[in-house]
């Protein structure tokens, strides 16, 4: 087994996990690797256990039986990855400035950090408003913001876009294909959408409905630099991969 100094420790590694709520048995059998730097897209219908696997990952919770490493280490809640979820779950009475500040402190990281990222999620203008005087879409940029403040080598997203316009989605999608991209960073992101998961994963994986087990395991070897979004969403492969996803998700009765 590798060790968490070695260089091929695989940022996640999910042994043999099954979870339970009670009688429920939410997830698993799972196995799942995810070298670092990987983009992996977790797709299944609503209850297959996309959220309880992100949770095992953050170390929130504990399978119920298994494994979960991160880094060849258990998990420490609140420390091992950061984290986005679907409401950007800010604090109202901070700027925008204010709540990405927090982050940087509470990740004992130098606080002059937050120009430069709120550049990189575009919201340098808005850098003294109040969270609640901008738009749901830049709502969850600060989110974003927030947790690249943390500088985690893992970063687990749920279903960040799912409450926004397919505008500001598709705006978000672009801007996040370009952010996740900075080498050794591996990212677990959730979506219930087909296309979502093509135009942003480097792997996408489609869970069957609960008990959520593997069902598809897919590389994207899409170009991820060098591309526009409608030249990329062009492509031949892209729709063969579309449809190859696509019909693995609606054979298990997902909602995509
Ligand atoms: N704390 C809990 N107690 C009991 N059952 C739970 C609990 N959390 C989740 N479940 C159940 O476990 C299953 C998996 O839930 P989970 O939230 O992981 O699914 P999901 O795929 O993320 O769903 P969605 O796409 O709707 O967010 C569901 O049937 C859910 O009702």
């Amino acid at each position: 087994m590798p060790s968490a100094e070695s260089g091929d420790t695989a940022a996640i590694t999910v042994t043999d996990v099954e979870h339970r709520y009670g009688e429920v048995v939410a997830l698993g059998p799972i196995d799942l690797t995810v070298p670092p730097g990987e983009f992996l897209v977790l797709v299944g219908a609503s209850g297959c256990g996309k959220s309880t696997l992100l949770r095992l990952i953050a170390g929130f919770e504990q399978p119920t039986t298994g494994t979960v490493l991160t880094g060849g280490v258990p998990p420490i809640p609140g420390r091992s990855a950061g984290l986005v979820f679907q409401q950007p779950r800010l604090f109202p009475w901070k700027t925008v400035g204010g709540n990405i500040e927090l982050a940087l402190r509470y990740a004992g990281q130098p606080t002059d950090g937050v120009d430069a990222l709120l550049n990189r999620v575009g919201l340098h203008d808005v850098a003294k408003r109040r969270t609640w005087q901008i738009s749901g879409g830049q709502q969850q940029r600060v989110a974003i913001a927030r947790a690249l403040a943390a500088d985690r080598p893992l970063l687990l997203l749920d279903e960040p876009f799912a409450a926004l316009d397919a505008l500001t989605r598709e705006r978000l999608q672009e801007d996040l294909r370009s952010v996740s991209t900075a080498p050794g960073r591996t990212s677990i992101f959730v979506t219930h959408s087909v296309d979502e998961a093509v135009f942003l994963g480097s792997r996408v994986v489609v869970l069957s409905p609960r008990p959520g087990r593997i069902v598809l395991d897919l590389p994207i070897h899409l170009p991820r630099t060098g591309i526009t979004p409608d030249d990329l969403r062009g492509l031949p492969d892209y729709a063969a991969l579309r449809a190859e996803i696509g019909h693995a998700v609606r054979s298990e009765g997902a909602s995509a």
